[in-house]
């Protein structure tokens, strides 16, 4: 059994480097030359720890190879192939559904690629909004009668996405035939043996798995980021709340970090996507709440906006401001919908200067958003600062000596968003540190 997985993107890189360490021979393909090319040269065009080298050892055991040409891909891959789909689902510009032509596109181009050969099996691991398998599924029918679809969601996230696929939580899969479960437990064969718990089951709930989970996550940030407006404005503090709370084992601790809230290419844009889907189907007020849940977590961008313009006494035209952060999160180089660089743009907008620091998600943050300044290092990006916003929580950031910092300012004001950085330690090195929802 053969191995293909369309679109190398974030998902698709690691599943397809992760697919060859189980053993499979596997055929990346993506639209996009320069990516196939780095990818095919043993490059990595994104940053996720550990996957360059294990890109390049399944290059170097000749089990991964990458590709432009999905016929070339097709007869490689032959009878009996599983063809992973793992394309893009951006936000609609101006509207809260998915895009989901990506997939329409891969799902044909393949359909039409694997036509006349024997029996293989079409999975879709893209997020998309319930219906879409089905509907794919009777497309492919028309144009491959000799392929089947199901649907494997997946639930990694980034800066732990081996783990995540070689160790997750569940699969879940979506399928309408004996065979299709079959072809999917021999993918999987050794995480079953590993006692990974498996759900089988139809295309809308397995679709309805993945939305409903990044929606859950989505609320649980939300509603302690809720908590942290109620502690601001009562003098309470969010972090103990939280603490407090995470020893409740029917609560939990994961999930429940206050700060600047959710951003990335999932969380933000699935919860908007699943709440037109709901409106679609005549059920949105079962998902009214996500709406809310929405706008709790871009006030935390505001109120971050506003606590600078605060500690700058009152306006942020010519301060200087240095941000440590653009990436949505640490360990990756993904600033899609960052909400670190939702606020440096806000501010830069309200006349200051502001001076962007990350470890990793520069480059990306630089051709997004070209009128900000880019630094270094932290140090650089601090140097003359009238206040330091610390936006990703980096460990790098958590490891900087403040007395070392603060020889770099020009005032000792740090605004903690992500709740990441020893308060006690700043304020013993004479800073002023403000964190959301603490006093
Ligand atoms: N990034 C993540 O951590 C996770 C993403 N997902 C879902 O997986 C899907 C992909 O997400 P990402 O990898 O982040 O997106 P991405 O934008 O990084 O990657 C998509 C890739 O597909 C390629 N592509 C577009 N049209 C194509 C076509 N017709 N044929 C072949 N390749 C094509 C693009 O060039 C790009 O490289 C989305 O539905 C997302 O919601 C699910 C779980 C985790
Ligand atoms: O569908 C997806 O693409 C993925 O979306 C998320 O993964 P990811 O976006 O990589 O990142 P998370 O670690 O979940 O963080 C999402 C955002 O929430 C924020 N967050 C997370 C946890 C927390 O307690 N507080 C908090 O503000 C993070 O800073 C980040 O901006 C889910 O965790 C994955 O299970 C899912 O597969």
């Amino acid at each position: 059994m053969r191995i293909s997985v369309i679109g190398t993107g974030y998902l698709g890189v690691t599943h397809a480097a992760c697919m060859a360490e189980l053993g499979f021979e596997v055929m990346g393909l993506d639209v996009d030359v320069e990516k196939v090319a780095a990818l095919s040269a043993g490059r990595v065009p994104l940053y996720e720890p550990g996957l360059e080298e294990l890109l390049k050892k399944q290059l170097a055991a000749g089990r991964l190879s990458f590709t432009t040409d999905v016929e070339a891909l097709a007869a490689w891959a032959g009878e009996g192939a599983v063809h992973f789909v793992s394309v893009g689902t951006p936000q609609k510009k101006g509207e809260y559904a998915a895009d989901i032509s990506q997939v329409d596109d891969a799902f044909d181009s393949l359909a039409r690629a694997v036509a006349g050969q024997g029996r293989s099996l079409l999975v879709g691991k893209s997020t998309v909004p319930v219906g879409t398998a089905s509907r794919i599924a009777d497309r492919v029918a028309e144009l491959a009668p000799n392929a089947e679809v199901a649907w494997n969601p997946e639930f990694l996230r980034e800066g732990f996405a081996i783990q995540d696929t070689l160790r997750p939580d569940r699969l879940v899969i979506g399928v309408r035939s004996e065979q299709a479960e079959q072809d999917l437990r021999r993918v999987y064969a050794q995480l079953l043996e590993a006692d990974v718990p498996l759900v089988v089951t139809d295309f809308p709930t397995a679709e309805l798995v993945k939305v409903s989970a990044n929606s859950f996550l989505a609320v649980k940030i939300s509603f302690i980021n809720a908590m942290a407006e109620v502690c601001e404005a009562s003098g309470a503090d969010v972090m103990q709340l939280a603490q407090a709370l995470s020893y409740d084992p029917r609560i939990g601790g994961r999930y429940l970090v206050p700060g600047l809230g959710f951003g990335g290419g999932c969380l933000p844009k699935d919860i908007r996507a699943f709440m037109a889907r709901a409106g679609e189907l005549g059920v949105d007020q079962a998902l009214a709440f996500l709406k809310e849940v929405d706008a709790i977590n871009m006030r935390r961008r505001a109120r971050t906006v506003d606590l600078a313009r605060e500690q700058c006494d009152g306006s942020l035209l010519g301060k200087r401001v240095a941000v440590w952060g653009a990436a949505f999160k640490p360990n990756s180089d993904d600033i899609r919908d960052s909400p670190a660089l939702n606020v440096a743009a806000s501010i830069h907008l309200q006349g200051a200067q502001v001076t962007v620091y990350d470890p990793k998600a520069t480059d990306n943050a630089r051709k997004m958003f070209p009128t900000l300044t880019y630094a270094d290092s932290a140090l650089q990006a601090a140097h003359q600062a009238d206040v330091i916003l610390h936006l990703t929580e980096w460990q790098e950031f958590q490891d900087l000596d403040p007395a070392v910092v603060a020889r770099h300012v020009s005032d000792t004001r740090v605004i903690d968003s992500r709740n990441a950085l020893d308060a006690a330690k700043w304020r013993a090195a004479g800073w002023t540190y403000r964190a959301l929802g603490r006093p």
